[in-house]
C-alpha cells in the first residue's frame, strides 16, 4: 500500500522530551495559579474549568480547588484533555515573549519539509492541544513550520491508545486508513494505530527497545516510505 499521509506524534518523535517536560510543562506549572486567577471569568476559561469539574466528578469545585487538580495531573503527566486545553492557553505568552522556541529535531525538520514536497500530506496527533501543537510549530527552533500540516488532532478525536481515534482520524482526512503512516515513540500507541489499519514507525531517539513489533528507527532520516508493506 502507498503511503499518502504522514500522521506524526510531538513529544519524542518530532521534538525532545526534554523540552516538553524540562521547559512547557514547568512553565506550565508556574505560570497556571496567576493565569487561572486573573482570566477566571474568559470564556474559554469557563469551558476549561467545566471540563475539569467533570474529569473530576466535584460540579461544585471552587477555583482554588481547582487550580490544585491542574497542578497535580502536570506532575503526574496526566494526558488530560482540560489541562491541555489549559496548557496551549497559557504557552500563547511564552511563545510570544520568546521565553522558548518550540524544538524541533534537524531530521524532523528536514524531511517533514521533504516528504510535503514529494506530495504527501502532513498532519499531527499529540495530547497536547492542537493550539499548543500550532504554537510549537508556528515559533519552532526553525521559524514558522505551520504551512507544512494540513491538519492537527488531540485528544478531541480521542485518545492515543485507542484504535477509534486513529480510525475518526483517517475518516477526517479522508484516505484509506491504510495510506497513513502513524509516527510515535510510544508502542502503545502505535499498537492502537496498527489495529486500526494504519502503518507505522517507532522512533527510538535515545535508545533501541530490545524488542518491537513495529519497525524501529533512531531518526526521521531512517524512515523508509517505499518499502511499506
Ligand atoms: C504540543 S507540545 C505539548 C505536548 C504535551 O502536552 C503532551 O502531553 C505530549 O504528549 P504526547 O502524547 O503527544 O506525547
Ligand atoms: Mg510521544
Amino acid at each position: 500500500m502507498t503511503i499518502k499521509a504522514i500522521l506524526t506524534d510531538i513529544e519524542g518523535t518530532t521534538t525532545d522530551i526534554n523540552f516538553v517536560h524540562k521547559v512547557l510543562f514547568p512553565y506550565a506549572y508556574d505560570h497556571l495559579p496567576g493565569y487561572l486567577r486573573s482570566h477566571s471569568e474568559d470564556e474559554v476559561v469557563l469551558s476549561v474549568l467545566e471540563d475539569a469539574r467533570t474529569e473530576l466528578g466535584q460540579p461544585d469545585a471552587d477555583l482554588e480547588t481547582l487550580i490544585a487538580a491542574f497542578l497535580g495531573w502536570i506532575e503526574q503527566d496526566k494526558k488530560v484533555t482540560a489541562l491541555k486545553s489549559l496548557q496551549g492557553l497559557i504557552w500563547v505568552a511564552g511563545y510570544e515573549q520568546q521565553d522558548f522556541t518550540g524544538h524541533l529535531y534537524r531530521d524532523a525538520y528536514e524531511y517533514l519539509q521533504k516528504w510535503q514536497q514529494q506530495g504527501l500530506d502532513l498532519y499531527v496527533f499529540s495530547s497536547g492541544s492542537v493550539k499548543a501543537q500550532k504554537l510549537l510549530f508556528g515559533y519552532s527552533d526553525f521559524g514558522d513550520l505551520t504551512p507544512l500540516f494540513s491538519g492537527y488532532y488531540d485528544t478531541h478525536i480521542g485518545h492515543k491508545r485507542e484504535a477509534s481515534a486513529y480510525r475518526n482520524i483517517a475518516a477526517d482526512i479522508g484516505l484509506p486508513v491504510a495510506e497513513i503512516l502513524f509516527l510515535s515513540d510510544i508502542s502503545e500507541e502505535l499498537d492502537a494505530a496498527r489495529e486500526a489499519g494504519m502503518a507505522t514507525v517507532l522512533l527510538a531517539r535515545e535508545q533501541r527497545p530490545s524488542e518491537c513489533s513495529h519497525p524501529v528507527v533512531q531518526n526521521f532520516q531512517q524512515i523508509r516510505l517505499t518499502e511499506r508493506i
